[in-house]
């Protein structure tokens, strides 16, 4: 059996949804999910607007109901879904009362599982109280703590026969990894949805569901590794977004430009000392990156000598709160710096401060093996133990803004496309 794509509609905008869905369609998707941030943005209005839209297409409402099964089955049938969702850890008798209005309105029934306690399980008594389809779903929220349905989904496949969807982050490989694992219907949302091309991103899911067996499934790297790797790909503006504005350094900018990553040796020292902020270069490894608290901004506690050490080391980059000098020779070194100010003038070793505290530098606080990243627009910190959730939503971040991107190049504006006046406080 061909397996189904479903593109999943997690927008705001019911015009721009229509639109995407259209471009998804004409890359390969055959099902049209309206997510639930589309229902609850514009109401069963959305399922009628889409049934207009795509009158030849199936058409899922993502209610996530969870009560009142019936009644919300019969709202959505009404107003022109041809399958409904409704959470998979909803009581029984809610799934039982949505069955029957389902089966009322001719409408078929998927049961998700999203955020189920033992999904296994539940799955297994979802197949038995007669649902059409149980979708193995890792909500976008856990996909950022590092969740994915495919393991679970092998699980499950060997329990059920009811017809399987699965959702949860996918993209062309684990799209093909969950054809191999048993899926009928694969389910994406962001992957096209927020790409800059949804057409060549639909066709690169229907390339790899229909030969499963030609995607290549790559080795997983490092947590470290692919945290990094997804720092590469974003701004420092994608993850101040992703952290709501938070963890950008003040009064730090660019002094030797280049896209810096990496983890924090901290060092806390007084008004141009350099002993400690030199003793640093020593500890710290390759793709390290050296956080200095220097007490005055008037003295250099950094400059040719350090930066030519550092470079020695694979060191990522250096941030200062304080001074550097030689700024023409480090400019030449290239090691990427960035600072608070520029001075002729050094101070001495005298050895005061300390080495992997915690310190204040641009008045965030750093700890050791916080990620720094550093581009063109200044230095944002990273706290280590939430790094790779920040990493995952940046990237989200990024992706919505391409996609954004997209659409004013073909006309708009931003506060048009974003509808910001319907969504001004009131
Ligand atoms: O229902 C959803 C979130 O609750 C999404 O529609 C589903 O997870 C698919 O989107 P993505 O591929 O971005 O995870």
């Amino acid at each position: 059996m061909v397996p189904i794509i479903q593109v999943a509609l997690d927008l705001l905008e019911l015009d721009r949804s229509v639109e995407i869905a259209k471009e998804a369609i004409a890359g390969g998707a055959d099902w049209i999910e309206i997510g639930t941030p589309l229902i609850k943005s514009e109401g069963m209005n959305a399922i009628r607007t889409m049934r207009k839209a795509f009158s030849d297409r199936t058409i899922l409402a993502d209610m996530k109901t969870v009560d009142t099964g019936a009644m919300e089955v019969e709202m959505a049938a009404k107003a022109g879904a041809d399958v409904v969702i409704v959470l998979g850890s909803a009581a029984d008798s809610t799934v039982l009362d949505a069955l029957r209005s389902a089966h009322k309105y001719g409408v078929r029934l998927m049961a998700d599982l999203i955020s189920a306690p033992d999904p296994v399980k539940r799955a297994v008594e979802l197949e038995a109280l007669g649902v059409d389809y149980v979708n193995v779903h890792v909500g976008i929220d856990q996909q950022m703590i590092g969740k994915d349905p495919i393991s679970i989904l092998m699980e499950i496949s060997e329990k059920v026969s009811v017809q399987l969807a699965v959702a949860g982050g996918l993209d062309a490989e684990s799209a093909a990894q969950a054809v191999r694992a048993g899926a009928r219907i694969v389910i994406v949302g962001g992957n096209i949805t927020r790409s800059d091309n949804v057409t060549e991103a639909a066709r690169k899911i229907r390339q790899s569901v229909d030969s499963p067996e030609s995607i290549d499934i790559r080795n997983r790297v490092t947590v470290d590794q692919e945290i990094r790797e997804i720092f590469k790909e974003v701004s420092t503006s994608n993850i101040s977004d992703a952290m709501h504005g938070k963890g950008a350094m003040k009064g730090i900018h660019p002094l030797v430009r280049g896209k810096m990553i990496g983890t924090a040796i901290t060092v806390q020292s007084f008004a141009g000392d350099w002993a400690k902020t030199v003793e640093a270069i020593d500890i710290a490894k390759e793709g390290n990156v050296i956080v200095i608290y220097n007490e005055s901004k008037d003295i250099a506690c950094w400059g040719g000598l350090a930066t030519q050490s550092s470079l020695n080391k694979r060191i990522a980059g250096v941030v200062i709160e304080g001074a550097v000098r030689d700024i023409d020779e480090v400019e030449t070194l290239g090691l990427p710096i960035y600072t608070s100010n520029t001075v002729p003038n050094a101070g001495d070793p005298k050895g005061f401060g300390e080495i992997n505290a915690e310190i204040t530098c641009g008045g965030q606080a750093v700890k050791p093996g916080d990620y720094i990243i550093g581009d063109e627009s200044g230095v944002v910190v990273v706290p280590g133990e939430r790094a790779y959730e920040i990493a995952r939503r940046a990237k989200e971040v990024n992706k919505t803004e391409k996609r954004i991107f997209d659409e004013i190049r073909r006309g708009g504006t931003l506060s048009e496309i974003l509808k910001l006046k319907k969504w001004e406080k009131l």
